[in-house]
């Protein structure tokens, strides 16, 4: 943690200046001169460590409080326009979300209903542009629009990435010059441009190494790199790259040859590339990113995953699509009712696996194995047809399979069959039990290359690891500390068991921490909306089971916390690539019990991990923390008992229903009185609970060594944010005034240290090779046990003396 600021006023002075906005407070004289923290000490609301001074009359808290606390003036106007682009977000993810929903497929029509959007606007501009403040209103939107626009562009997420100049005409984020690092690849310059619309001034390692073999060589491609490290456009580039030499080079032969002149060739458009996800987020997002980087380009790219209208992805089937984005469940299920668009797969150029190794994972994918075995795999010597596309006979040999992970853990011995030569028939036995077999299956040829790029410990390169040791029952204390004492940035945390997952965010809901949950038996638009809103606010919190650890591509997520251990290494590795993206920093944090021992040490060794950091945990917050727990395991037990009891009348009064029986519920006075008594008594007890809870969380946590005056020492975190905000409300409506204290108001706070922060400044590596602490620990006792045997004789020899000398007087 950084140390507490001093009361110095320089500081104060340069903040002083600050202009305020609306909303804030009226705080005027100089009850700071008499005691600067007399406002707040009597009350509930404790003090604050490390002073920040905001004199003059006012002094707005929402919004501005965070950017006034221990902040730079630089600092403040980007924290200012964050923000402002947290409600934005919400709006994108809400765009988004209904994007993805509807399967939109990119192209012109993407544009035109974009410019049918904007033109729309405009008239309505038109309309009711007389009032002043309807004026104030609009350009309060377009100003938001703006922001909107720039905080997409430096998240390259899925909304608008290009900017918009006045005209409303697209500009690129990046010159020719600034992207000529991908020169060598000899990409198409439409592909180009949109490097340079999406901002990527070089190449990935993996896209570098893997565009060549894959968009010129024609091969086959196995790649594995570090999470977050661009694969998606490692194979997304070439498919791409493919698909306009073709069309260039049909549109070239359509004009040499006048017989070609009438013939259609692309609204016909047979399906060139199948990409498979093992999720339907990944899937979506795939999809997204492909639309992105194929922007304007006229390719067809639509995703077909479960959760979402069958009807619907049927018609966007019909369209005839260019490349295909789904997960195996979906795709079989149209591919087994006959789709014609799905089975016709003899210009099928690119078959894909992403997160292959998901795929094979306890044999969930006899529907992959369905697919893959309707892939086409005739070879022969067949040519290619006049108009670009290739004949039937030529897609065993055309069709390039790409197959992609961070976790490929490729065999010696099936590195040494690739080199010989794999066999091309279908008889590789049984099911997809290997990547192996799924590779071979999928008819990966023998001139794959192979292009793994994982390091040693096979996470992303700026991620930092960590733990927390501490009891079962101490999980709960650990993770709300974390979250309100280093809450800053977005926060994952990942659960093995649902139940897991719902227990820990009704907890945090309970103590004022509010997060969303994905879940595999959410349903999808439930899912989504779950995802939109993670993304929607940057120091938002998501509980999700595994179903989020591959592939997701949210932007800044900032720390993963393993609340529980996942059941393998390759899982732990993809949960904690959520953060540190894409060159990105992060960190993450697995809470250990005692029981999650035995586990967390096989996933250190198998990731041949010597030592790992121990997250730093101020013990001071700790009483404190665990008082707000207990409160809130109380009031959740009151609650759930209360629900389950709904529940279950429910359920009573439905079977009823169903079976046509009349339910009396009438009981005797006696009884009835009695139940009337307990409810009344739990009512009480859970208000009692709740006022109490609601008094602690009212005032900022606080380490329990520091006066009350004195603000928790981690600086203003979301939790604390939101306190101020109420404290401001409150005051504003007069309490102040009440007591007859006209002041200035005072905050005096730090920078939030976020989880990364604090594990830099404080984290203490710990060995955790579970043989060497063996080892360790057993020449500890040796010498321990040398010790007390040194010091037996020694007693021993003094003893003797002793008697000696007794003897000889
Ligand atoms: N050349 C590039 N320069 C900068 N950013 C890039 C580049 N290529 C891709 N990205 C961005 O990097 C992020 C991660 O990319 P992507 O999701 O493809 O990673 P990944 O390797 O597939 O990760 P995971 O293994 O977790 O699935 C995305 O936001 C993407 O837009």
């Amino acid at each position: 943690m950084s140390s507490p600021l001093p009361p110095e006023k320089s500081n104060s002075k340069k903040r002083s200046r600050k202009k305020h906005t609306k909303g804030s407070l009226q705080w005027t004289d100089s009850l700071l001169s008499e005691d600067p923290f007399s406002l707040l000490s009597g009350g509930d609301q404790g003090g604050f460590l490390s002073l920040e001074e905001i004199d003059e009359s006012e002094f707005g808290l929402i919004g501005e409080v965070v950017e006034a606390v221990g902040e730079e003036k630089g600092n403040k106007k980007k924290k200012k326009a964050s923000s402002v682009s947290n409600s934005n977000k919400r709006k994108r993810g809400d765009e988004l979300s209904s994007e993805l929903g509807s399967g939109t497929v990119v192209t012109e029509e993407g544009d035109k209903e974009e410019k049918k959007r904007k033109g729309n606007n405009r008239n309505n501009d038109v309309k009711d542009g007389v009032q002043g403040k309807e004026k104030a209103g609009r350009k309060n939107k377009k100003n938001k629009k703006e922001k909107k626009k720039k905080t997409n562009q430096k998240e390259g997420t899925s909304g608008e990435i290009t900017k918009v100049d006045e005209k409303g005409a697209k500009s690129f984020l990046l010159g020719e010059d600034e992207v000529y690092e991908w020169n060598v690849l000899r990409l198409h310059p439409s592909l180009m441009n949109s490097i340079r619309r999406l901002g990527f001034r070089e190449p990935t390692p993996i896209q570098r190494a893997c565009i060549p073999a894959a968009a010129h060589q024609g091969k086959d491609v196995i790649g594995a790199a570090e999470t977050g490290s661009g694969k998606t456009l490692a194979f997304g580039l070439p498919i791409l790259q493919r698909l306009l030499e073709e069309r260039e080079k049909a549109a070239r032969l359509k004009l040499e040859d006048k017989n070609l002149a009438d013939k259609k060739i692309d609204t016909e458009s047979p399906l060139r590339a199948l990409i498979v996800a093992p999720t339907r987020e990944l899937a979506l997002q795939v999809c997204d990113h492909l639309k992105q980087a194929g922007k304007s380009l006229d390719i067809y790219v639509v995703p077909i995953v479960g959760g979402m209208s069958l009807e619907k992805q049927e018609r966007l089937l019909k369209r005839r699509p260019h490349i295909v984005v789904g997960t195996p469940g979906r795709l079989w299920e149209l591919m087994s009712s006959g789709h014609q668009h799905l089975v016709e797969l003899n210009s099928l150029s690119f078959f894909v696996l992403d997160e292959a190794d998901r795929m094979i994972e306890g044999g969930h994918f006899h529907e992959l194995q369905s697919i893959i075995d309707m892939l086409p795999v005739t070879s022969g010597s067949g040519t290619e047809s006049s108009d670009g596309q290739t004949e039937p006979s030529m897609q065993r040999k055309k069709r390039q399979t790409f197959v992609f992970s961070a976790t490929i853990a490729l065999s010696d011995n099936f590195r040494k069959k690739l080199k010989r030569g794999l066999s091309s028939s279908r008889s590789a036995s049984g099911g997809l039990s290997s990547i192996e077999t799924l590779s071979e299956r999928a008819g990966m040829r023998p001139d794959a290359a192979i292009i793994d790029l994982t390091n040693a410990s096979i996470m992303a390169n700026k991620l930092e690891e960590s733990f927390i040791e501490c009891r079962e029952e101490e999980k709960d204390a650990y993770l709300y500390y974390i979250l309100s004492v280093h809450g800053q940035g977005r926060t994952m945390i990942f659960c093995t068991s649902i139940a897991a997952l719902r227990h820990t965010s009704a907890i945090l809901r309970i103590l004022g921490i509010n997060s969303w949950t994905l879940h595999a038996q959410m349903q999808q638009r439930a899912r989504l909306k779950a995802m939109d809103r993670f993304r929607g606010n940057e120091n938002s919190v998501l509980i999700a089971t595994d179903v989020a650890a591959r592939g997701l591509d949210i932007p800044h997520v900032r720390t993963v916390i393993h609340y529980q251990l996942p059941h393998s290494a390759e899982v732990y590795i993809h949960r904690s690539g959520r953060t540190a993206r894409a060159s990105t920093d992060g960190c993450s944090i697995a809470v250990i019990s005692p029981k999650d021992k035995t586990k967390f040490y096989s996933l250190c060794k198998s990731l041949s991990k010597e030592s790992l950091k121990q997250f730093p945990v101020d013990n001071a917050y700790m009483p404190e923390v665990m008082k707000r727990l207990s409160l809130a395991r109380q009031i959740d037990r009151f609650t759930r008992k209360s629900s389950q009891e709904n529940a279950k009348k429910n359920w009573f009064e439905k079977n009823a229903e169903a079976l046509g029986v009349d339910l009396d519920f009438s009981d005797s006075e006696e009884e009835g009185t009695k139940r009337m008594k307990e409810k009344k008594s739990s009512s009480a007890q859970l208000n009692k609970l709740q006022q109490e809870l609601d008094a602690h969380l009212k005032r900022p946590l606080q380490p329990r060594t520091l006066s009350h005056r004195y603000l928790a020492g981690a600086g203003v975190s979301p939790v604390l944010q939101q306190q101020l905000e109420e404290l401001s409300k409150r005051n504003a409506k007069g309490d102040i005034a009440e007591n007859n204290k006209k002041s200035r108001f005072v905050v005096i706070g730090q920078d939030l240290v976020e989880p990364l922060h604090a594990l830099r400044s404080s984290g203490q590596e710990v060995c955790v090779n579970l043989e060497k602490k063996k080892e360790v620990q057993k020449r500890a006792d040796i010498w321990k046990r040398k010790k007390q045997d040194e010091k037996k004789r020694a007693h021993e020899q003094k003893r003797k003396a002793r008697k000696r000398a007794k003897e000889g007087m």
